[in-house]
């Protein structure tokens, strides 16, 4: 029996979740597994129902959990607020500190299915099978000092990184590029901030030190985001600081055709924690129009990377080339005729169910 950690969250965040959720009951049926599912509060619901946007009982409830399925949290109420005190946001951030969550890794495959789906042309996007490993739990999103000036008319973030947040973010990005092309590229800014200079000179000494097979490639990230949309077939292992590997992946997903398409994997020390890349979209809550395809992906993660199940994420994957071959598509994605996010989440496990059976 394995228990997963439930956070569904904002907007479309328990939408896309229950989409999960009907792809990994498909697998436990057709695997003869037993997931039990643990739901826990997250984000601005949270701070409706208690006040904080990760309480201490969804902390336990994810500690105590083999792995932890996340949806998307964020309200237009806070966003349009800046002055609020307690932000969704603030949840999202402090769960992955205290979880030990410092690699979050998004992969980005264009399908060639969808290659007219993406406003690049299709000679651009063929191919593209790329991962990007981003550090989550330093950098400008956590350095010392932040803040406003005693008069308020000024403000001010730090942006921090140690020697040893780096090592232990890169190391995942350069075991991932020994499996894949044995190519790592580094995305910074070193042509003007100290910290990237800091991971430049720490990733060129792990190389060399560790993984001396590994050809390592530096760029800085306004040309990476410039080549990204260019020649995006060039990038294979990306790693990158927090803020730029975050603008950067929302930026690929336009490759793919749709921000609804990119899961990811956040892990660390222990438990690892599974979402998509986007946000809570409040505009496309209780539509029933939300792409759930990037969370089932990220379920896909979780059952490779935290139980390896290497099968049965591979059952999931499928199955959800199989509904995009097919044209089964929420509206986000170029099509003659679109489906609910409930309908795309239900063909989804029954592909699972009959594949395997067959
Ligand atoms: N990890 C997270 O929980 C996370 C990530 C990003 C943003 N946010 C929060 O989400 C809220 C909204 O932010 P935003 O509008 O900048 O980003 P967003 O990712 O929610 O949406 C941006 C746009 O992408 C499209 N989109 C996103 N997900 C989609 C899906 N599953 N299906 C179809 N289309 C999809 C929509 O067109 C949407 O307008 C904010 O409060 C923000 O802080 C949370
Ligand atoms: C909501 C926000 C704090 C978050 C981030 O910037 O990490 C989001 O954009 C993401 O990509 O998960
Ligand atoms: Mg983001």
């Amino acid at each position: 029996m394995k228990k997963i950690a439930v956070l569904p969250g904002d907007g479309i965040g328990p939408e896309v979740v229950k989409q999960a959720i009907k792809a990994l009951d498909a697998v436990a049926e057709v695997y003869n597994h037993e997931f039990e599912y643990k739901e826990a509060l997250v984000g601005a619901s949270a701070i409706d129902a208690v006040g904080d946007p990760f309480p201490a009982e969804t902390q336990e409830v994810c500690e105590t959990s083999d792995a932890i399925l996340f949806g998307a949290i964020g309200d237009p109420k806070y966003d349009n607020d800046p002055k609020a005190k307690v932000r969704p946001e603030q949840g999202l951030l402090r769960m992955r500190k205290v979880l030990g969550l410092f690699c979050n890794i998004r992969p980005v495959t264009s399908y060639k299915i969808l290659e007219n789906a993406s406003p690049l042309k299709p000679e651009i996007i063929s191919g593209v099978d790329f991962v990007v490993f981003r550090e989550l739990t330093g950098g400008i999103y956590f350095g010392e000092p932040r803040g406003r000036s005693e008069n308020g008319e000024t403000a001010f973030d730090s942006m921090v990184y140690s020697k040893e947040e780096i090592k232990r973010v890169s190391r995942f990005a350069f075991e991932a590029a020994g499996r894949r092309k044995k190519k790592l590229t580094l995305i910074d800014k070193a042509n003007v901030l100290a910290t990237s200079r800091l991971w430049r000179e720490t990733v060129k000494e792990l190389g060399e030190a560790e993984y001396p097979e590994i050809e390592i490639e530096y760029i800085f990230v306004d040309n990476a985001a410039m080549q990204m949309i260019q020649n995006p077939a060039q990038f294979d292992v990306c790693l990158t600081g927090n803020m730029f590997g975050d603008i950067i992946t929302d930026e690929a997903s336009v490759i793919t055709g749709s921000l609804g398409l990119l899961p990811s994997a956040s892990v660390g020390n222990k438990i690892g924690l599974y979402e998509p890349i986007h946000g809570s979209f409040p505009q496309g809550a209780g539509k029933n129009i939300a792409n759930p395809v990037a969370t089932i992906l990220s379920a896909a993660m979780l059952l490779e990377t935290s139980f390896g199940m290497a099968e049965e994420a591979k059952s999931i994957r499928d199955a959800v080339e199989q509904t995009l071959n097919e044209s089964i598509v929420t509206p986000d994605i170029k099509a003659e005729k679109h489906y609910t996010t409930e309908e795309v989440g239900d063909a989804i496990a029954e592909i699972i169910k009959q594949k395997v059976s067959a």
